[in-house]
């Protein structure tokens, strides 16, 4: 059940973005979506949040097929978190979480006491309660990003789709925003570029290349020396931690980027 990719295919000027695209999460599973540059990452989690339609398959939200949904239905149930989540408007943080509450209001309006109890609990559950009233200029990064979370979350979806969410924040901050991520009850889809904290924080993990799934299962059984080598023509070497079991990448200066491709089409 839950957010669902069934045999996506899906063209964009001319070119086969993404192809033959089966992703089934269990309900609650932190899903990490790897691959280099182009290999369709921020495709597939734009057709999971219904903003883009596939040519072929289909989306399913539970039994549905998102198509047969309407916006605010879907925006009910699944939040996204974009990589370039900014604003110029120098608005407070509480007002970017309220933000969050839209889909739940009608044309007349919403339960203004259900919207507040939402937005305070997205607040405390990012850590940014104490940040509510600051101005978006004023913040770090990292609080930014914590309180893109927050509106998502005060959106109270099932669901939540985040694109690269630890760009540009410092190790610290990246293990605080997957942290956090990893540890709420919904369906998470995060795209990483980032294969050691993929092995750290995410359930499973489906790796891309040219638009398809060359890859997919438990960070242990997917993130090897080989995979490594073959989709990002990089030499690695993998281990696996001692006390949690995830698998461990070290980089190998040298890369073998020089020769052809062996990515199976
Ligand atoms: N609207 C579009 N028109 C033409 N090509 C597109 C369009 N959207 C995506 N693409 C192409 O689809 C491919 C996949 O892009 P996508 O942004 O999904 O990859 P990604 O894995 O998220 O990349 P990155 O890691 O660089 O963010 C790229 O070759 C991109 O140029």
């Amino acid at each position: 059940m839950s957010l669902q990719a069934k045999n996506i295919q899906w063209s964009r000027g001319g070119h086969l973005v993404l192809d033959g695209i089966t992703v089934e999460p269990v309900a609650g599973e932190t899903i990490g979506l790897l691959g280099p540059n182009g290999s369709g990452k921020s495709s597939l989690l734009s057709l999971l949040a219904g903003i883009a339609t596939p040519d072929v398959g289909r989306i399913l939200l539970d039994d549905t097929d998102i198509r047969s949904l309407r916006r605010r239905q879907v925006a009910r149930r699944v939040a996204t978190v974009d990589q370039h989540a900014d604003t110029e408007v120098d608005i407070t943080v509480i007002d970017v979480v309220r933000l969050g509450r839209i889909p739940h209001r009608g044309v007349f309006g919403g339960d203004e006491a259900a919207d507040a109890r939402a937005v305070d609990r997205a607040l405390a559950h990012t850590g940014m309660a104490s940040n509510s009233h600051r101005l978006w200029h004023t913040l770090s990064g990292g609080e930014r990003q914590r309180a893109q979370i927050a509106r998502a979350l005060a959106q109270e979806p099932a669901e939540l789709l985040l694109d690269e969410p630890t760009n540009h924040l410092d190790i610290a901050h990246q293990l605080e925003i997957l942290s956090l991520v990893a540890e709420l009850p919904l369906t998470s889809y995060i795209a990483l570029h980032d294969l050691n904290l993929a092995a750290m924080f995410c359930d499973r993990v489906v790796v891309l290349a040219q638009g398809r799934i060359v890859a997919a299962g438990t960070p242990a059984e997917v993130i090897t020396e080989e995979l490594v080598e073959r989709v990002y023509r990089v030499r690695a070497t993998v281990t696996l931690d001692a006390v949690d079991g995830y698998p461990s990448v070290s980089y190998r200066p040298g890369s073998t980027r020089a020769r052809e491709s062996s990515i199976p089409g």
